[in-house]
């Protein structure tokens, strides 16, 4: 009989009703959850609403109070799983006393990666090799922690909040990388309050709410899964609010979601001035009429 090698395991991350309590407060409550291989995933919801807490259960860095999570079909601990991420967690633990170059070549070498000269170049780290990380900027922290989780050719990129403090130059250029990485078919789970970075990134949306999954769907299925409609009337400050979810007030117009668009509609056209014009929300809105944050 010969023998097969039996296939890589492919299904990069599954929650299967998971539950992270802390005393009495319920932190992420009953998720099922599955990304793909090649998906592109961002987690959204307010602050609080377990973002991170989801990503460290998936990581095996904090353990469920009941359900089970699974990294590539193993237990999240398992290094033979954890070896096929790369993480960038909220607050990086780097040690404040290793050289930029130190830290890199560490890395580097328990992940057995190549030198990162390319990676160095495009996140501006060149002239800091020599520089002790505790030292650097909020910003420069952050392009290292992006470079460390890059390297070794990750199958699962895992990113909490990734550009907060770049300047935009910096954060355009992690969005190139993050880009051609998933254009490769590396797979993305991104926790993130910039919905310019969500839209820029990612495909399918889960919203958190309180700790509950009220939302998973793809972006372009959003508005019609959750059932949520944005009006546009010209700026009103004095308006009906029965229905509405949400309502934002901007320079020339008035924006309200709304997920009973008809009635909302009804009511609105007896006191504006001018056309109720209905559109398809954006994620943002989406998420606000969830109750998922953010503005
Ligand atoms: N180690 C902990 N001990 C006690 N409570 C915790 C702990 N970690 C998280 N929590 C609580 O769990 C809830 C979810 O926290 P989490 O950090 O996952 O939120 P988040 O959505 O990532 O928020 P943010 O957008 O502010 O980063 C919060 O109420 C938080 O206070």
């Amino acid at each position: 009989m010969t023998e097969t090698t039996p296939a890589p395991t492919r299904l990069p991350l599954l929650l299967d009703r998971v539950t992270k309590r802390y005393g009495q407060h319920t932190a992420v409550d009953d998720l099922d959850i599955t990304v793909g291989a090649g998906e592109r995933v961002a987690v959204l919801g307010r602050n609080g609403a377990g973002k991170s807490t989801l990503l460290r259960l998936a990581l095996g860095l904090s353990r469920p109070t009941s359900g089970h999570c699974y990294l590539f079909e193993r237990p999240p601990g398992d290094h033979r799983a954890r070896r096929r991420v790369g993480y960038v967690p909220q607050a990086s633990a780097a040690p404040d006393r290793l050289r930029v170059r130190e830290i890199i070549r560490f890395v580097r070498d328990c992940k057995g990666a190549a030198e990162p000269v390319e990676l160095i170049e495009r996140l501006d780290l060149g002239p800091l090799t020599n520089s002790l990380v505790g030292g650097l900027s909020l910003g420069q922290h952050r392009r290292l922690t992006l470079l460390l989780a890059f390297l070794g050719e990750p199958e699962l990129l895992v990113l909490d909040e990734p550009t907060v403090s770049l300047d935009g130059q910096s954060r355009l250029a992690v969005w190139d990388l993050v880009n051609e990485y998933c254009a490769a078919g590396g797979t993305l789970l991104l926790a993130s309050h910039d919905f310019r970075e969500v839209s820029a990134l990612t495909e399918r949306v889960l919203v958190l709410v309180g700790g509950r999954l009220r939302a998973d769907s793809e972006v372009t299925q959003l508005a019609r899964t959750t059932g949520v409609t944005a009006l546009e009337v010209p700026r009103t400050t004095d308006l009906p609010l029965t229905d509405v979810s949400f309502v934002s007030h901007q320079a020339d117009r008035t924006v309200l979601i709304t997920r009973t668009p008809e009635s909302v509609v009804r009511r609105l056209t007896t006191v504006v001035d001018g056309p109720v014009v209905q559109r398809r929300p954006t994620v943002e809105e989406v998420c606000l009429a969830l109750g998922g944050g953010s503005r």
